[in-house]
């Protein structure tokens, strides 16, 4: 009698092998780039995220001793005979050659590249916490019904903004002074959170040297306008100056505070106006002293502007460092003199520390609007 049993010693079972006659052995192989594949040390999982160029997969690392790690990869395919194929891939390459060289826990790490003719392969660390744009949008919503209640939109509380805030501040403190590198494209969606709650820098993919005098060819103007500093927009080359990072940076910030851009237009024109003129709503909701760092954050001149430094060093980052410290008027009006500016709050009146909520903009109150105002524009 024949069982199931009877084909154990078999590589398959009868009807595998019969139907095995029919495959077509010049049939190609999947994709490398298949969910189940493996490139080099890696064997590729599910999707998680699309970029401008690229594919981004969860993979997994199999060590020696049969451990399996889970990493991230991002997977640019070569297009054969696209025109700008050779560009992307210097460019992508020069994005290694920088990122590979990083080392900074609110950076993301890079792991390992992996070159075939059909892609390249970008292995580095899992963030499993998404991006900063998706954490403020569940935020948001969480707190929709107290938003819709007040009528405006919500940001996180200061404490929760500013323990998000000094890494990134922190990574563009080390990318700035230790590497002497620009970013260029430091925006919510580029700001990862790992499983352990730490928050990552990536995507350098319009970042160099500030120190690269000559002119590259593919050295091209990008990044997205809402976050673009006023010089950058003024100047037809891109720029290597640190100031456009704090520019970017602040915007960051303004996000955090209050759930909303600081400059936001559908009408492109009124947008640059806005940036162009360091025109923004003051968060009357916010501190004082978050609103003294976003003001200096967003100096129009790129001269007058702080410097990544002396961001960290503001009242408002200090505090994260002083625990059960609150603000106070006394405090901050001795360290506001180190900014050497006035805080125009015309001698304490508007209650400083004091959060009122005010439905300034009532209009944005719906959440289906809400991703509008995180809406880029790439140029
Ligand atoms: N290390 C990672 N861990 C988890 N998710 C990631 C990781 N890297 C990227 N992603 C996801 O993939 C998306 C696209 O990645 P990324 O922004 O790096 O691609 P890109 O090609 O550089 O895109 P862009 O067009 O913005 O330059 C991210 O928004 C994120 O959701």
């Amino acid at each position: 009698m024949v069982t199931s049993s009877s084909y154990s010693s078999l590589p398959y079972s009868p009807a595998v092998a019969f139907l095995s006659n029919f495959v077509d052995v010049t049939a190609p192989r999947m994709a490398p780039d298949e969910e189940g594949e493996q490139v080099g040390d890696f064997i590729m999982g599910k999707i998680i995220g699309h970029g401008g160029f690229s594919l981004v997969r969860e993979a997994f690392a199999i060590h020696l001793d049969g451990l399996v790690a889970s990493v991230a990869v991002k997977i640019v395919k070569a297009q054969t005979g696209a025109t700008d194929n050779d560009r992307i891939q210097r460019m992508l390459d020069k994005e290694i050659a920088i990122w590979s060289r990083l080392s900074h826990p609110n950076v993301l790490p890079f792991v390992a590249v992996e070159k075939l003719p059909s892609d390249t392969f970008v292995f580095c660390e899992l963030c499993t916490g998404g991006n900063l744009l998706d954490y403020l949008t569940k935020q948001e919503a969480s707190s929709y019904m107290s938003s819709r209640a007040s009528g405006g939109t919500v940001g996180l509380d200061e404490t929760h903004a500013r323990l998000i805030f000094n890494q990134i501040a922190e990574a563009v403190r080390y990318l700035h002074e230790e590497k002497r590198i620009v970013h260029r494209d430091i925006k919510l969606e580029n700001i990862l959170q790992h499983e352990d709650g730490t928050w990552k820098i990536c995507d350098f993919g319009l970042a160099d040297g500030m120190d690269v005098e000559v002119e590259e060819e593919d050295d091209v103007v990008g990044g997205s306008l809402a976050y673009c500093s006023p010089e950058q927009l003024r100047s037809p080359k891109p720029l290597r100056c640190p100031s456009t990072d704090v520019w970017s940076l602040g915007v960051v910030l303004y996000a955090l505070l209050t759930g909303r851009l600081p400059f936001q237009d559908e009408y492109e024109p009124r947008l640059q106006f806005q940036i162009l003129n360091g025109r923004y709503e003051d968060p009357t909701e916010c501190s004082a002293e978050a609103r003294d760092l976003l003001k200096n954050m967003f100096k129009a001149k790129a001269g007058e502007r702080l410097k990544i430094g002396q961001v960290i060093d503001h009242p408002w980052c200090i505090n994260a460092t002083l625990e059960g410290s609150s603000s106070s008027t006394a405090s901050m009006t001795t360290s506001f003199g180190g900014f050497g500016g006035s805080n125009g709050f015309g001698g304490g009146s508007n209650g400083f520390g004091e959060s009122n909520n005010s439905n300034n903009n009532g209009n944005h109150s719906d959440h289906a609007k809400m991703n509008n105002f995180f809406a880029t524009f790439r140029f």
